[in-house]
């Protein structure tokens, strides 16, 4: 499996959002994507799950064109993401909010369990279990019965990864996942995405945050103003003049990087002031 940028372009009217870029995504990696506010990060997620429409190029996963898909067959093909601004169902319980994800993939067998309730009854404890264990792995199993909206934002955050996880993706796209949490909550979810690297799934993520991205990925591409700036290790970016140039403007180091990033993340997390931790 393999998820591949062929050309990728993006404009909005004149602007040149995604400009040609191309690259390919491995099985069993963590990939990052980082770049200067407006580099196009968020577009290429956007593009990729389906949301946003290509103008030139392609995207494909294997031999399925995924930019040639209507949004809910691009998830339906294998990608499942998560949004820079939270998006649960509020007044749902944290279980429910991981349940439904399970009425979307159970595609089969929906007649069967309306027409003969024990076999129902028997799936919605084999569902119920499952949810579980996500809710587990990611240290909400004790909150399962809180409505969503009433959780602190970490635990929100937490909580959109399992439901985007719960759809079995093969491809797991996370826009900004630490946008908003504090450093305590950053470093819990660097160490669940490291867990989460298997070998029949492919994570990228879009993120400032420079301790997260230096320390779960395996591979980093940079944008900047659109295009492909440099591809490599999270040490071959550190050392990279030119992403030193792109992010400040001078060469500074990735230490100037970080105070940068940190300053954004001040700005973001929407919820924070209405869920205190
Ligand atoms: N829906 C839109 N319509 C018009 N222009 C857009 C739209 N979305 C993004 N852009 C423009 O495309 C460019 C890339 O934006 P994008 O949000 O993808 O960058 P980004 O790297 O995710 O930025 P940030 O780090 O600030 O979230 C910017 O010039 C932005 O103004």
């Amino acid at each position: 499996m393999t998820l591949v940028f062929d050309n990728l372009t993006k404009r909005y009217g004149a602007n040149t959002a995604i400009d040609g870029v191309s690259t390919r995504f491995e099985p069993g990696t963590i990939h990052g994507i980082i770049g200067p506010n407006g580099a196009g990060k968020s577009t290429l997620i956007n593009m990729t799950a389906g949301s946003y429409s290509v103008t030139e190029g392609s995207i494909r996963l294997d031999d399925r064109q995924l930019d040639r898909m209507k949004k809910y067959q691009v998830a339906n093909a294998g990608i499942g993401r998560t949004y820079q601004n939270i998006r649960l169902f509020d007044q749902m319980s944290v279980l429910e909010n991981l349940e439904v994800c399970f009425y979307d993939r159970a595609k089969s067998g929906i007649v069967g369990e309306v027409l003969w309730p024990p076999m129902a009854r028997r799936r919605a404890a084999e569902r119920r279990a499952i949810c579980m264990e996500y809710l587990t792995f990611f240290g909400l199993e004790h909150m399962a019965d809180r409505e969503a909206g009433s959780l602190p934002y970490g635990r929100q955050r937490m909580l959109e990864i399992a439901r985007a996880l719960a759809q079995d993706p093969k491809v797991l796209l996370l826009d900004e996942p630490a946008a908003g949490l504090n450093h305590q909550e950053t470093a819990e979810l660097t160490e669940r995405l490291a867990a989460l690297r298997a070998p029949g799934r492919i994570i990228i993520v879009v993120e400032h945050d420079m301790d997260l991205v230096m320390t779960v990925c395996d591979r980093i591409t940079v944008l900047h103003h659109g295009k492909l700036l440099f591809e490599g290790t999270p040490a071959e970016v550190q050392a990279s003049h030119d992403v030193q140039i792109a992010y400040l403007g001078t060469e500074h180091d990735i230490e100037d990087i970080r105070t940068a990033a940190q300053d954004r993340r001040a700005r973001l997390g929407l919820r924070t002031g209405r869920h205190p931790q």
